[in-house]
């Protein structure tokens, strides 16, 4: 028996790794290869996710009320609306999902300022993807792709885009990579050309039967 292609495939990384600008690519390759595909990603365009992103927003260099573990818990709750409104609908209609950040986002962001098993526990409803892309990528790279990004498109600023935290998250994502137990999880070296990322993750779908 065939084993069934992963469908269900997540991007992971910290802000400016390049998830964005690779989800839409691979999906365009997908495409061409035949395949229905959906782009999404978390926080969610669903109302618990435009909620959580007007309280990610900074304003005047204030963080809005919300506290961290309210912020964790308003991540996992879209979490499981979207899966229940988007992911698996799609699923069961044959699509490729491709989701921008999902669960390790929470267990690496949210691990910062909660207690780590508390924000696993609160993700373990969310089923687990087939295969989560980890960008890799020296956290001094991605802000200068931020600040660049930020000067095109005068995006808002949010509470995580600090050098420090930044420096932290790329530790947190870096040591998920080493965790041997999880499965569908492929590093991917963020640092290479636009080009060679793509490349690196159509060879690796490929390679799962693509
Ligand atoms: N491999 C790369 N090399 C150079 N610049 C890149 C690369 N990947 C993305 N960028 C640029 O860096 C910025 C951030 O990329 P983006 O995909 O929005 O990151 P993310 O979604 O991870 O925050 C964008 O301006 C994008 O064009
Ligand atoms: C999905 C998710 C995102 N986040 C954070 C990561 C980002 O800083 C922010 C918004 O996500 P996103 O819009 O993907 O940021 P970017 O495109 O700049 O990479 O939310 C969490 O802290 N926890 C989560 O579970």
């Amino acid at each position: 028996m065939n084993t069934p292609i992963p469908r269900f495939l997540v991007f992971e990384g910290i802000d400016g790794s390049g998830t964005t600008t690779q989800l839409r690519r691979v999906s365009e390759a997908l495409r061409e290869r035949g395949h229905r595909v959906v782009e999404t990603r978390q926080p969610s365009p669903g109302p618990i996710g435009a909620l959580t992103r007007e309280l990610l927003a900074v304003d005047g260099g204030k963080a809005r009320t919300v506290g961290p573990e309210g912020l964790a818990l308003m991540f996992a709750a879209d979490r499981l609306e979207h899966l229940a409104r988007v992911v698996e609908p799609a699923l069961s209609e044959g699509a490729v999902v491709l989701c921008d950040r999902y669960v390790v986002s929470s267990w690496v962001y949210q691990s910062l300022d909660c207690d780590r098993a508390w924000v696993r526990t609160i993700n373990t409803h969310a089923r687990w993807p087939d295969r989560t892309y980890v960008f890799d990528l020296d956290p001094e790279i991605a802000l200068a792709r931020v600040a660049a990004r930020r000067a095109e498109t005068g995006q808002v600023v949010e509470r995580f885009d600090v050098p420090d935290t930044q420096r932290r998250l790329a530790a947190g994502y870096r040591a998920v990579l080493d965790e041997a137990d999880l499965s569908g999880l492929v590093a991917v070296d963020a640092a290479a050309s636009i080009d060679a990322v793509t490349t690196a993750i159509v060879e690796d779908l490929l390679a799962q039967g693509f």
